[in-house]
């Protein structure tokens, strides 16, 4: 049964339509990452769920349970909003416990729980602190524990390591899903950061302009995307996406050549590209002519960011293989065809890729 159920959920704020009937199934026991650009209506939806804003249509169920109008109390969530406040007067364990105090739990009950729960957090030696002495990143995991002190079975967590260092992101990352399968829970994640979302999730889920985009497995999800959105939201260094035309059994793109899938009919298509599969220069005389417009040293990798005919396209490389190419030196670019994955121009849909027979 699904943990979480989202069925043709809307959501204006005035004239504006935040969501537009999204419907989606969060699996029970699953970490699910919810990712998207900025104000694409994830804190919204996770409100919703936690029943801090009502749908103005749809039904939203927890275990099969119709919740989209029950008080926010009685819905038992463990929840971590994206800005949280710790009560600056309380100790960190007061601050994690909280949430039980409320309930009126026992004291001992409250502190065996906030023992634990601090102890997977790496925090036990901060909870006689006060929020004022505690870094940033400490905050974020009190807000986290804090979030976890419900004795429920599923937790939202909507954007909760943004802002800190990547180091840091790393390992709070590891440990909330660690945590995921410790509880055994559900785990429904939010962020906009594509990197955090591939590191954390197992379904991945694409949200753009209030709307579903795709739900997959995340490396299906990244290997292929079945919509072009996902494809550009997913993904760094950004994926390429070039406007092209299908001829004769050819799609011609920005200069680039390629065959076209089995079967696809004369007309506009998208040609999509992750940089990793640009390759740079390999074969004397091969690709097509472009222009090398910045290189940036990424430690492992090199980016390379290139003018090709006037479209922008950005190639990817593990360093050490090849020299960097010169700034603003001319370059041959060419694709392997099995790697270009073919859209739908209007429906945005994955047509398939450009070897013989599609995807
Ligand atoms: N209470 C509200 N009143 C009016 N507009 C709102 C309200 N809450 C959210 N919005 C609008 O809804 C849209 C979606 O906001 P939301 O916070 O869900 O985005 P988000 O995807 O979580 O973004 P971010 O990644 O920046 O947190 C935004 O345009 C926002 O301004």
């Amino acid at each position: 049964m699904a943990a979480i159920e989202f069925d043709r959920v809307s959501k204006s704020f005035g004239q504006a339509r935040v969501l537009d009937t999204f419907s989606l199934s969060v699996e029970e026991g699953s970490l699910t990452v919810l990712c998207g650009p900025p104000k694409s209506g994830k804190s919204v939806l996770f409100r919703l769920v936690v029943g801090l804003e009502t749908p103005d249509g749809g039904t939203i169920r927890l275990s099969g349970r119709d919740i989209t109008h029950e008080p926010a109390s009685a819905r038992n969530i463990g929840y971590v909003p994206q800005s949280f406040a710790l009560y600056p007067h309380l100790t960190v364990f007061d601050n994690i416990g909280y949430p039980m105090r409320l309930a009126g739990a026992p004291r001992e009950e409250i502190a065996r729980r906030v023992d634990r729960t601090a102890a997977m957090l790496s925090i036990g030696h901060l909870l006689r602190k006060t929020p004022d002495k505690l870094s940033g990143g400490e905050k974020q995991r009190v807000a986290v524990a804090r979030g976890l002190m419900k004795d429920a079975s599923v937790f939202l967590f909507d954007d909760p390591l943004v802002g800190l260092d990547y180091k840091l992101r790393e390992r709070l990352m590891d440990e909330l899903k660690q945590l995921c399968e410790t509880l055994k829970a559900t785990f429904f994640y939010a962020t906009s950061d594509s990197l955090e979302a591939l590191t954390m999730a197992q379904t991945l889920v694409v949200v753009d302009d209030g709307r579903l985009v795709e739900r997959a497995g995340t490396l299906k999800l990244y290997a292929e995307p079945g919509q072009v959105r996902s494809l550009e939201l997913i993904g760094f260094p950004k994926a390429n996406v070039i406007e092209g035309i299908c001829r004769n059994g050819r799609i011609e793109a920005a200069g680039l050549s390629l065959p076209a899938p089995a079967g696809l009919a004369d007309g506009p298509v998208k040609v999509g590209i992750r940089p990793e599969h640009v390759r740079l220069g390999r074969r004397e005389g091969v690709g097509a002519d472009a222009r090398v417009a910045i290189v940036e040293h990424l430690g492992s990798e090199i980016v390379v960011y290139l003018d090709l005919n006037g479209h922008p396209v950005t190639a990817a490389y593990a360093a050490g293989h090849a020299a960097p190419p010169e700034i603003d030196s001319a370059v041959k670019i060419d694709i392997d065809p099995a790697r270009a994955m073919i859209f739908d121009p209007n429906s945005g849909a994955l047509i398939g890729r450009c070897a013989a027979g599609g995807v």
